[in-house]
């Protein structure tokens, strides 16, 4: 399946795409059509998260959390905070952002909240900014000062005494790291944010956040809540800049979800360089369909696992129970004797003879003794076509194995530091630094080097899938483009054309960072490739249904796990430890609530 919304944008792409539509309005005489529906939907979501409800569930601000922990019930708090929540501040920039922002003002003072502007550039956008004088909003112009000139000053105790701020200082069009008295102000407001916790509506995204591949070179404003205008930004997604977004919301525009491009790049790939917000309930419900009428548990699915050793028992309990969660006919499990012990003491449906199986994993918890098991299972995984999912230990074992597996049907799970390690072994030397500060590359250079899929995981989790799709439905949903593609590779893959997705998480608790943690995900990956794909439940003679693997099971799998793992954290209010089985014991019930 392919995934055609939630599309990332680098930012001189969403440049392009917002400047040509408002050319258009402005050619019809009214240029700023596009800026006030912009600023009509912002207030709107500045309204719903100003509302004293929205405070338990969000809970960032210390405001709310000591009210709470003062004694007072969460109604009474947020009555309490109700009253600050009606003054506003905006900070306002000299570009189109600052627009936004200065229309979104005059909106809300229109509808009755106290609104003060500050102008951080003399070059205020003037058509907003009349707009925000006619409507009460007040403007305190800073003539290029820096906010810090504030300080002490009536005005500051305005900022101060806000408890939601809006951020409009600079949007996509910003050039590199702030610089100068936007620097200055934005570092300064970061100071007041550690201080005193509220909350930050960044529009479009946080003032500083400006690198396409997600690197923070600069002082970037911290928002609790950021609201994408019309397509999500690749900078909004991945780490290390995701941290800056708080919450992300897309505001949805007229020309939202139109950006699949299909053009092939130079090397004839189409989409290796894209990259996907996975956010879909649907979707990953779809990942694991409630049973058929008739199925049984080879219907569903086996899954064989070689996981777990004597040293590391516990990884063992934990990657079958990911796998159950995905919800398997049935786990097979290869490991020694204590582990089995302890895995059937907890889940004594696990059987641990070989057999017929849909998918496998290898890795969690392993040690060297279990080197033969691990190498066995990946080689049968490589001649049958079955899925194989390799992880934590077994990652090591990739070099030996490349050449004997088949790359479209293995998937890769490390952590930065395996990945770091892969990589070198394979003949790029990569640092774990390296690795964290650019992961998105990273992944896609650990495809390069193996053809496998990889499920690089972080604090989000990037998922560097791919898909071979058949000529047919390809040239439907593309025309043209995927059919002359198609014919450059025709030697090679007769009928398919190759389509990468890649996908980011949605950001999860950090919580989830547990050991353990790994274990469960990969058992549930390998659990939902077990499973049969929409109408494709053919199985071919050896068992193995073949091009199972795709970024659409491996995002949903992902997700599952970290809207488990949020899951289990916010039943604690997001404030104790959670564990490993935490996140493996809620699996069922995030599936429960999300739609089927
Ligand atoms: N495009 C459209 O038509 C529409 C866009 N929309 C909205 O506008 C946003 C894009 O607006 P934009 O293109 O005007 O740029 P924007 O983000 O406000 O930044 C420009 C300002 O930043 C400053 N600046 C730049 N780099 C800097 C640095 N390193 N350090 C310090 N300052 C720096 C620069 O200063 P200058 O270089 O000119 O001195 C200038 O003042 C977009 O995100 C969306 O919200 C729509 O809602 C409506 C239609
Ligand atoms: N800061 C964080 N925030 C959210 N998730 C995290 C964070 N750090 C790690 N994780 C997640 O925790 C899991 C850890 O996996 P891994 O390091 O393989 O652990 P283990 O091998 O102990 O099971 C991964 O799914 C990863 O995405």
């Amino acid at each position: 399946m392919l995934i055609f919304d939630g599309r990332a944008l680098s930012f001189a792409k969403a440049r392009a795409t917002e400047c040509a539509h408002v050319e258009a309005a402005t050619a019809q005489g009214d240029p700023d059509r596009y800026m006030r529906q912009v600023a009509e939907k912002v207030a709107d979501q500045v309204r719903y998260l100003c509302e004293p409800a929205a405070w338990p569930r969000d809970l960032p601000a210390t405001t709310a959390v000591t009210r709470l922990g003062e004694g007072l019930g969460i109604d009474e708090a947020a009555a309490h905070i109700e009253d600050m929540d009606a003054c506003l501040v905006a900070f306002v920039g000299g570009g189109d952002n600052g627009g936004d922002a200065l229309y979104t003002c005059a909106m809300l003072a229109e509808r009755g909240k106290v609104v003060t502007a500050f102008l951080l550039k003399p070059n205020a956008h003037a058509r907003a900014l009349e707009a925000a004088r006619e409507a009460g909003v007040g403007i305190v112009e800073l003539s290029g000062r820096s906010l810090r000139s504030l300080e002490g000053t009536p005005e500051w105790n305005t900022i101060c005494g806000a408890r939601v701020w809006i951020d409009g200082i600079v949007g996509i069009g910003a050039h590199g790291p702030l610089t100068g008295e936007l620097a200055e102000t934005v570092t300064c407001l970061n100071e007041e944010l550690r201080a005193h916790p509220k909350k930050v509506i960044a529009i479009d995204v946080p003032s500083g956040l400006t690198d396409d591949d997600g690197n923070v070179a600069g002082p970037i404003l911290r928002a609790t809540h950021t609201l994408a205008v019309g397509a999500y930004k690749r900078a909004q997604i991945l780490p290390p800049a995701v941290e800056y977004c708080g919450q992300l919301r897309m505001i949805g525009m007229y020309w939202s979800g139109a950006h699949t491009d299909t053009t092939p790049d130079a090397e004839g790939r189409i989409g290796a360089g894209d990259l996907y917000y996975y956010d879909s309930d649907e979707r990953a419900a779809a990942a694991v369909p409630i049973p058929a009428f008739a199925d049984d548990k080879y219907a569903r699915g086996v899954v064989g696992l070689v996981a777990g050793s004597d040293t590391y028992p516990g990884a063992g309990l934990l990657a079958t129970r990911g796998s159950l969660a995905s919800g398997v006919g049935m786990v097979r499990l290869n490991s020694t004797r204590r582990v089995q012990d302890l895995v059937l003491a907890a889940e004594p449906g696990v059987v641990m003879v070989g057999g017929r199986i849909q998918s496998a994993l290898i890795g969690p918890g392993l040690d060297e003794d279990r080197r033969e098991d691990a190498l066995e299972l990946a080689q049968f995984c490589g001649q049958s076509g079955m899925p194989l999912v390799i992880d934590a230990w077994a990652l090591d074992l990739v070099p030996e194995l490349v050449g004997t597996i088949s790359p479209d049907a293995t998937v890769l799970t490390p952590h930065y530091g395996e990945a770091a390690r892969l990589l070198s072994a394979l003949g790029h030397p990569t640092t774990r630094e390296q690795v964290a500060s650019s992961p998105l590359r990273c992944a896609r250079a650990l495809h390069e080097a193996t053809g496998c899929h990889v499920v690089l995981k972080g604090p989000v989790t990037i998922v560097y899938s791919f898909e071979d799709v058949p000529l047919s439905r390809r040239a439907e949903a593309d025309g043209e483009n995927a059919r002359r593609y198609a014919d450059t590779r025709a030697g090679e893959r007769p009928g398919l054309t190759r389509v990468y997705e890649p996908t980011v998480a949605r950001v999860t608790t950090s919580w989830a960072g547990v050991a353990g943690s790994g274990d469960v995900l990969a058992g549930l990956i390998a659990g939902v490739l077990a499973r049969p794909a929409g109408q494709d439940t053919a199985s071919s003679p050896e068992g193995a249904r073949r091009l199972l693997v795709t970024s659409a099971r491996l995002s949903a799998a992902v997700f599952l796990h970290a809207s488990a793992a949020q899951t289990a954290a916010m039943r604690r209010q997001g404030r104790a430890p959670i564990q490993a089985r935490d996140i493996a014991d809620e699996i069922s019930s995030v599936l429960a609530s999300i739609a089927q």
